[in-house]
């Protein structure tokens, strides 16, 4: 099965991997991408982990169902994909606006979260300023008139390079997602503030961020990280916003390193 019937909406998902036999990854996805920008990195994780992937509201093959949007709304969605799946606990790892996902989550069934990572996130993400101009944007002329600004944001000029095949085949990702979907989950984000409840996250927690990432910059994420207890923060070199398209070799590293602490505890002062 890859669709899923979760609180009267259409959900694309993926299971890869058998969920009662391994520890369980479950990937969230950034505004205006789905879950193939995982591609690169489950596939250096699968054996070892069972992993969830799906597109949220508003993405994908998902369906857009009722807008406005909150967040709280894709937290939802996910919290029942997991129930569906039996899926008791998992690492969520969010990427942007999938790390407000991941943090939502953790506050509304923190029985469903064994640690968090945050990738190219903050308990806050943009000014409401920032988000009206792009929801204005998108209403007025649609997603296609401000991409290449999004894709600044979204890739280094290393990878933006005009003939690499990769970056005109984000680019059709992006403008592909639908505008509706697209603009309700900028609401959502302009709406979310996890200021208050990050000093109250008691799993184990990384934030990771790329050097360059022109959306979350490595001091956003820096911050987020210093309001979390006990929450560790990693930088990958020459990314973007996307590492885990850019730069998914040293982002599957880190994510390996956190995912032993997690689940064997933290060795390197043994
Ligand atoms: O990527 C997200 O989920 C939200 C952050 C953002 O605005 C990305 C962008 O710059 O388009």
């Amino acid at each position: 099965m890859q669709f899923a019937r979760i609180n009267d909406i259409t959900i694309h998902y993926q299971v890869i991997g058998a969920t009662a036999e391994r520890p369980v990854l479950v990937f969230a996805n950034s505004l205006g991408t789905d879950f193939r920008i995982w591609r690169d990195v489950i596939v250096r994780l699968a054996g070892d982990y069972a992993i969830v992937l799906y597109d949220k509201r508003g993405h994908g093959l998902s369906d857009i169902g009722p807008v406005p949007y909150a967040i709280e709304d894709h937290a939802n969605d996910l919290a029942g994909l997991l129930d569906m799946l039996s899926v008791k606990q998992a690492i969520i790892c969010g990427l942007s606006v999938g790390g407000l996902i991941a943090q939502s989550l953790y506050q509304q069934r923190p029985d469903l979260v064994r640690a968090l990572v945050l990738c190219d996130t903050a308990h806050k993400i943009g000014t409401a300023e920032l988000w009206a101009q792009r929801i204005a944007a998108i209403e007025e002329h649609g997603i296609e008139a401000i991409a290449d600004g999004i894709l600044e944001r979204w890739f280094t000029p290393e990878f933006r390079r005009p003939e690499n095949a990769a970056l005109i085949g984000y680019r059709n990702m992006l403008i592909r997602q639908s505008a509706t979907g697209y603009a309700a989950t900028c609401g959502a984000i302009r709406d979310a503030d996890y200021t208050q409840a990050a000093a109250r996250i008691a799993v184990p927690v990384l934030c990771v961020v790329g050097d360059q990432d022109g959306s979350t910059p490595p001091d956003v994420v820096l911050a987020t990280a210093r309001l979390i207890p006990g929450a560790r923060y990693e930088v990958i070199r020459d990314a973007g916003h996307i590492p885990c398209v850019e730069k998914p070799e040293a982002l599957t590293a880190v994510l390996r390193a956190f995912f032993e602490i997690v689940m064997h505890g933290d060795k390197s002062h043994e």
